[in-house]
């Protein structure tokens, strides 16, 4: 699937709540709080969050104006394959993105949860689930958007992306509630090729957007740093780099450009 415009944004995919807040800690916090209750999938969306993470325990600037969101859903299949909603995740908000930044954007998605607009980091996502050996109880994928600002360089490590916002790449202002639907609607139409067809086609579409692809990265784990050429993803969603050793799937990393 190509992407395509998200269409209105007075649409709201159907079968989907939605809850909006004033203030919350974390809307991935506020996401395990209410899981146990929901019954159909929930988007989060809070206006301030008080204490926002990141990936690996990182701390997210998330001033009033941004996007700050999590979708609450109970995933059927393993963990393994409820973590592919990363890219899922991603897809949407390129095309989200796409549609609020119009064509002289350039979107690209950074391995493994990174959305990068002009090749700043514009977006994030974090996925937390719950749940017991295979089975997932419930999925929160966590979304920040920069919309009208981005955290200061000296805010993120020395070698990260260079944060970047829509406002300050592009002029465009848009509200947190508005490019909800955007995105939701977005998010929906990848979720439903995930079901009927597989990874097969998110695999393929976040290629076609992927950043650095054939070219050199670092991919930091817990334990190594590996260098070496960005050769593909795997079935699973690995990074699959070419080292002077020979070809390395990784599971989970930070990559540097
Ligand atoms: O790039 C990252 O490190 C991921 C950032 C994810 C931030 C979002 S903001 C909404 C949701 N609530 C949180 O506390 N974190 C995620």
């Amino acid at each position: 699937m190509s992407a395509e415009r998200t269409g209105d944004p007075s649409a709201w995919p159907e079968g989907v709540a939605r809850h909006v807040l004033a203030e919350v800690d974390s809307t991935n916090s506020e996401a395990q709080r209410l899981a146990p209750g929901l019954t159909q999938p929930t988007w989060i969306l809070a206006r301030r969050q008080t204490a926002a993470r990141g990936r690996r325990g990182r701390e997210w600037i998330s001033p009033e104006g941004n996007f700050a969101a999590t979708l609450v859903m109970r995933p059927t299949g393993d963990p393994a394959r409820a973590a592919l909603r990363s890219f899922v995740a991603a897809l949407a908000l390129a095309d989200a993105l796409e549609t609020v930044c119009g064509p002289g954007a350039t979107l690209s998605l950074k391995w493994p949860n990174d959305v990068l607009l002009n090749g700043g980091k514009v977006a994030g996502i974090l996925l937390e689930s719950a749940g017991r050996g295979a089975d997932v109880s419930h999925l929160a994928v966590g979304i920040g958007v920069n919309l009208v600002a981005a955290p200061p360089r000296e805010a993120v490590e020395p070698e990260a992306t260079l944060p970047v916002s829509v406002l300050g790449e592009t002029g465009v202002r848009i509200a947190p509630e508005e490019f909800l639907a955007y995105l939701a609607n977005a998010f929906a139409r990848w979720e439903a090729q995930l079901a009927t067809y597989g990874f097969g086609p998110i695999r393929t579409a976040w290629l076609a957007r992927a950043a650095k692809l054939g070219q050199r990265i670092t991919a930091r784990t817990a334990s190594e740093t590996i260098e070496g050429t960005f050769e593909t993803i795997a079935e699973d969603g690995a990074l699959v780099i070419a080292t002077s050793q020979g070809r390395r799937n990784i599971p989970a990393a930070d990559v540097f450009f």
